[in-house]
C-alpha cells in the first residue's frame, strides 16, 4: 500500500516534471520561432536583400554563385506593395522590410518585363533599385528559364513568379538570356508584348568584370591578355571567349530584332546607373509606365564601396548596398591589351549607337 503510494507519488511527480519540461520546450520553440519571424526569416516573401547570402530555392539555380553575395532569401519582392494595401498610412518609396505577410494576395503572372542583360552590365543593381517600387515585384534569382530550362514548361516558369495584385508589375533579370540564341523566340512565344530592359556597360570595362569575376572563383585562371588574344602577335582577338562575346552588342540585337520591334527594348546605360542612378531610374520606370516613385531621395553614394547605395528605410537596420561580388575591384590590365580591345569594339559599338539611337560614349 505504502510502496503504492510512493509509485503515484512519483509517477505524479514525474508526469509533472515531464509536463513541465514539455511546457519549458514549447516555450524555447515559440520563442526560437519568434525570434526568427521577428527577424525577417519566415517571411513567406523574402525581401529585396542587400548583403545577405543566397540560395538554391525552388529550383532556381544562382548563375555559378554570382549572384550569391546579393540576393539573400530574395525570391520574390518586397511585401511592401502588399502591405500597403492593408496599411493604407504606410509611406510610399521606401518598403517596409521587416513586416512579415502571408504571401496570398494576387496571382502569379508571366513577366511583363525581364532584364534580358548584359552580363556584369548592372543588372542586380537595376533589379533592387526597381524592387523599392511598390507596382513592381520580381523574382530575385536568375530563373535561366529561356536558356536553361526551357524544357520544363511555361507553367514552372509562371509558378517562379511572385504574386502581384492589379496593376503591379512582375519582373525577372536573367543576364544571358541577350546572348541566347533562342532566347527571343522563346520570349516572343511566351508573350509579345514582353517589355525588354537591357543594361549595356562599356565592352571593355564589362569583360574586365567578367574576367575579374572568373577568377575569383579560379584563382589560377590564365593572364586577361593570353585570354584575349587569339595571336598576342597580330592582335588578333579572340572572340570565342565569351568574355569578348558578350560585348560584341550588336550582334546579340540584332537576334532580338528579328522578334521585337525597337520600341520593346530600353537600353539602360550601367555608367549612368552609377553616376546617376535616379536619372536612370527615372527612364527605367517611364518605360515601365510606372509612376516616379524611385527618386533621388532613395539613393546616397558610399565612398567606402565607391557605388551608389539605397538609403536605409526608417527603422531599418539593413545595410543597403549591394554585396561584395558587385562593384569590386579590377585587375591591372596592361594598357596596350585595353587599347587593342577598344579598338576593336569601336565598330560593333558605332553599329550598336545606330541601332539604338543613343550614343552610349564609350570610345
Ligand atoms: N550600385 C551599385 N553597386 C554595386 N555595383 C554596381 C552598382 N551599380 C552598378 N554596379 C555594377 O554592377 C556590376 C555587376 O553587374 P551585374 O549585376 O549585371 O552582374 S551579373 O551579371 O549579375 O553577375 C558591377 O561590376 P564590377 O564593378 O565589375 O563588380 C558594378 O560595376
Amino acid at each position: 500500500m505504502g510502496c503504492s503510494k510512493w509509485r503515484v507519488a512519483f509517477n505524479f511527480g514525474h508526469l509533472k516534471v515531464q509536463s513541465k519540461l514539455s511546457v519549458f520546450f514549447t516555450m524555447i520553440i515559440l520563442f526560437t520561432y519568434l525570434f526568427y519571424c521577428l527577424n525577417g526569416f519566415c517571411d513567406s516573401l523574402p525581401r529585396p536583400v542587400f548583403d545577405q547570402r543566397s540560395l538554391l530555392h525552388g529550383g532556381i539555380i544562382l548563375t555559378d554563385g554570382r549572384d550569391a553575395e546579393n540576393l539573400g532569401g530574395a525570391l520574390n519582392a518586397s511585401p511592401a506593395s502588399v502591405v500597403r494595401q492593408h496599411l493604407p498610412d504606410l509611406p510610399t518609396g521606401d518598403a517596409p522590410f521587416n513586416i512579415s505577410v502571408a504571401n496570398t494576395f494576387g496571382s502569379k503572372k508571366f513577366p511583363q518585363a525581364i532584364i534580358i542583360g548584359v552580363k556584369k552590365g548592372g543588372t542586380r543593381a537595376l533589379l533592387e533599385f526597381l524592387r523599392i517600387h511598390p507596382d513592381v515585384r520580381a523574382v530575385g534569382a536568375e530563373p535561366h528559364f529561356f536558356d536553361r530550362f526551357y524544357e520544363k514548361g511555361l507553367e514552372w516558369y509562371r509558378n517562379l513568379m511572385p504574386r502581384t495584385l492589379e496593376g503591379q508589375i512582375t519582373m525577372e533579370k536573367t543576364p544571358s538570356y541577350f546572348i541566347t540564341k533562342e532566347a527571343p523566340r522563346r520570349v516572343f512565344s511566351m508573350s509579345r508584348h514582353t517589355k525588354l530592359i537591357v543594361v549595356v556597360r562599356d565592352p571593355v570595362t564589362r569583360a574586365v568584370s567578367d574576367y575579374t569575376q572568373t577568377l575569383s572563383k579560379s584563382p589560377g585562371l590564365p593572364s586577361f591578355r593570353s585570354l584575349a588574344f587569339r595571336n598576342a602577335t597580330t592582335g588578333l582577338i579572340d572572340t570565342s571567349w565569351s568574355a569578348v562575346r558578350i560585348g560584341i552588342y550588336a550582334k546579340h540585337l540584332e537576334n532580338w530584332l528579328r522578334f521585337f520591334p525597337p520600341s520593346r527594348f530600353l537600353f539602360v546605360s550601367g555608367e549612368r546607373l552609377v553616376s546617376d542612378p535616379a536619372g536612370e531610374m527615372g527612364r527605367v520606370q517611364d518605360f515601365l509606365g510606372l509612376k516616379r516613385v524611385v527618386t533621388d531621395k532613395h539613393f546616397y553614394f558610399n565612398q567606402t564601396k565607391g557605388f551608389p547605395c539605397l538609403k536605409k528605410p526608417e527603422g531599418s537596420s539593413r545595410p543597403r548596398c549591394l554585396g561584395k561580388s558587385k562593384g569590386r575591384p579590377h585587375p591591372q590590365i596592361p594598357a596596350e591589351v585595353l587599347l587593342r580591345l577598344r579598338d576593336f569594339y569601336r565598330p560593333f559599338n558605332l553599329k550598336f549607337y545606330q541601332m539604338t539611337g543613343h550614343n552610349f560614349g564609350w570610345d
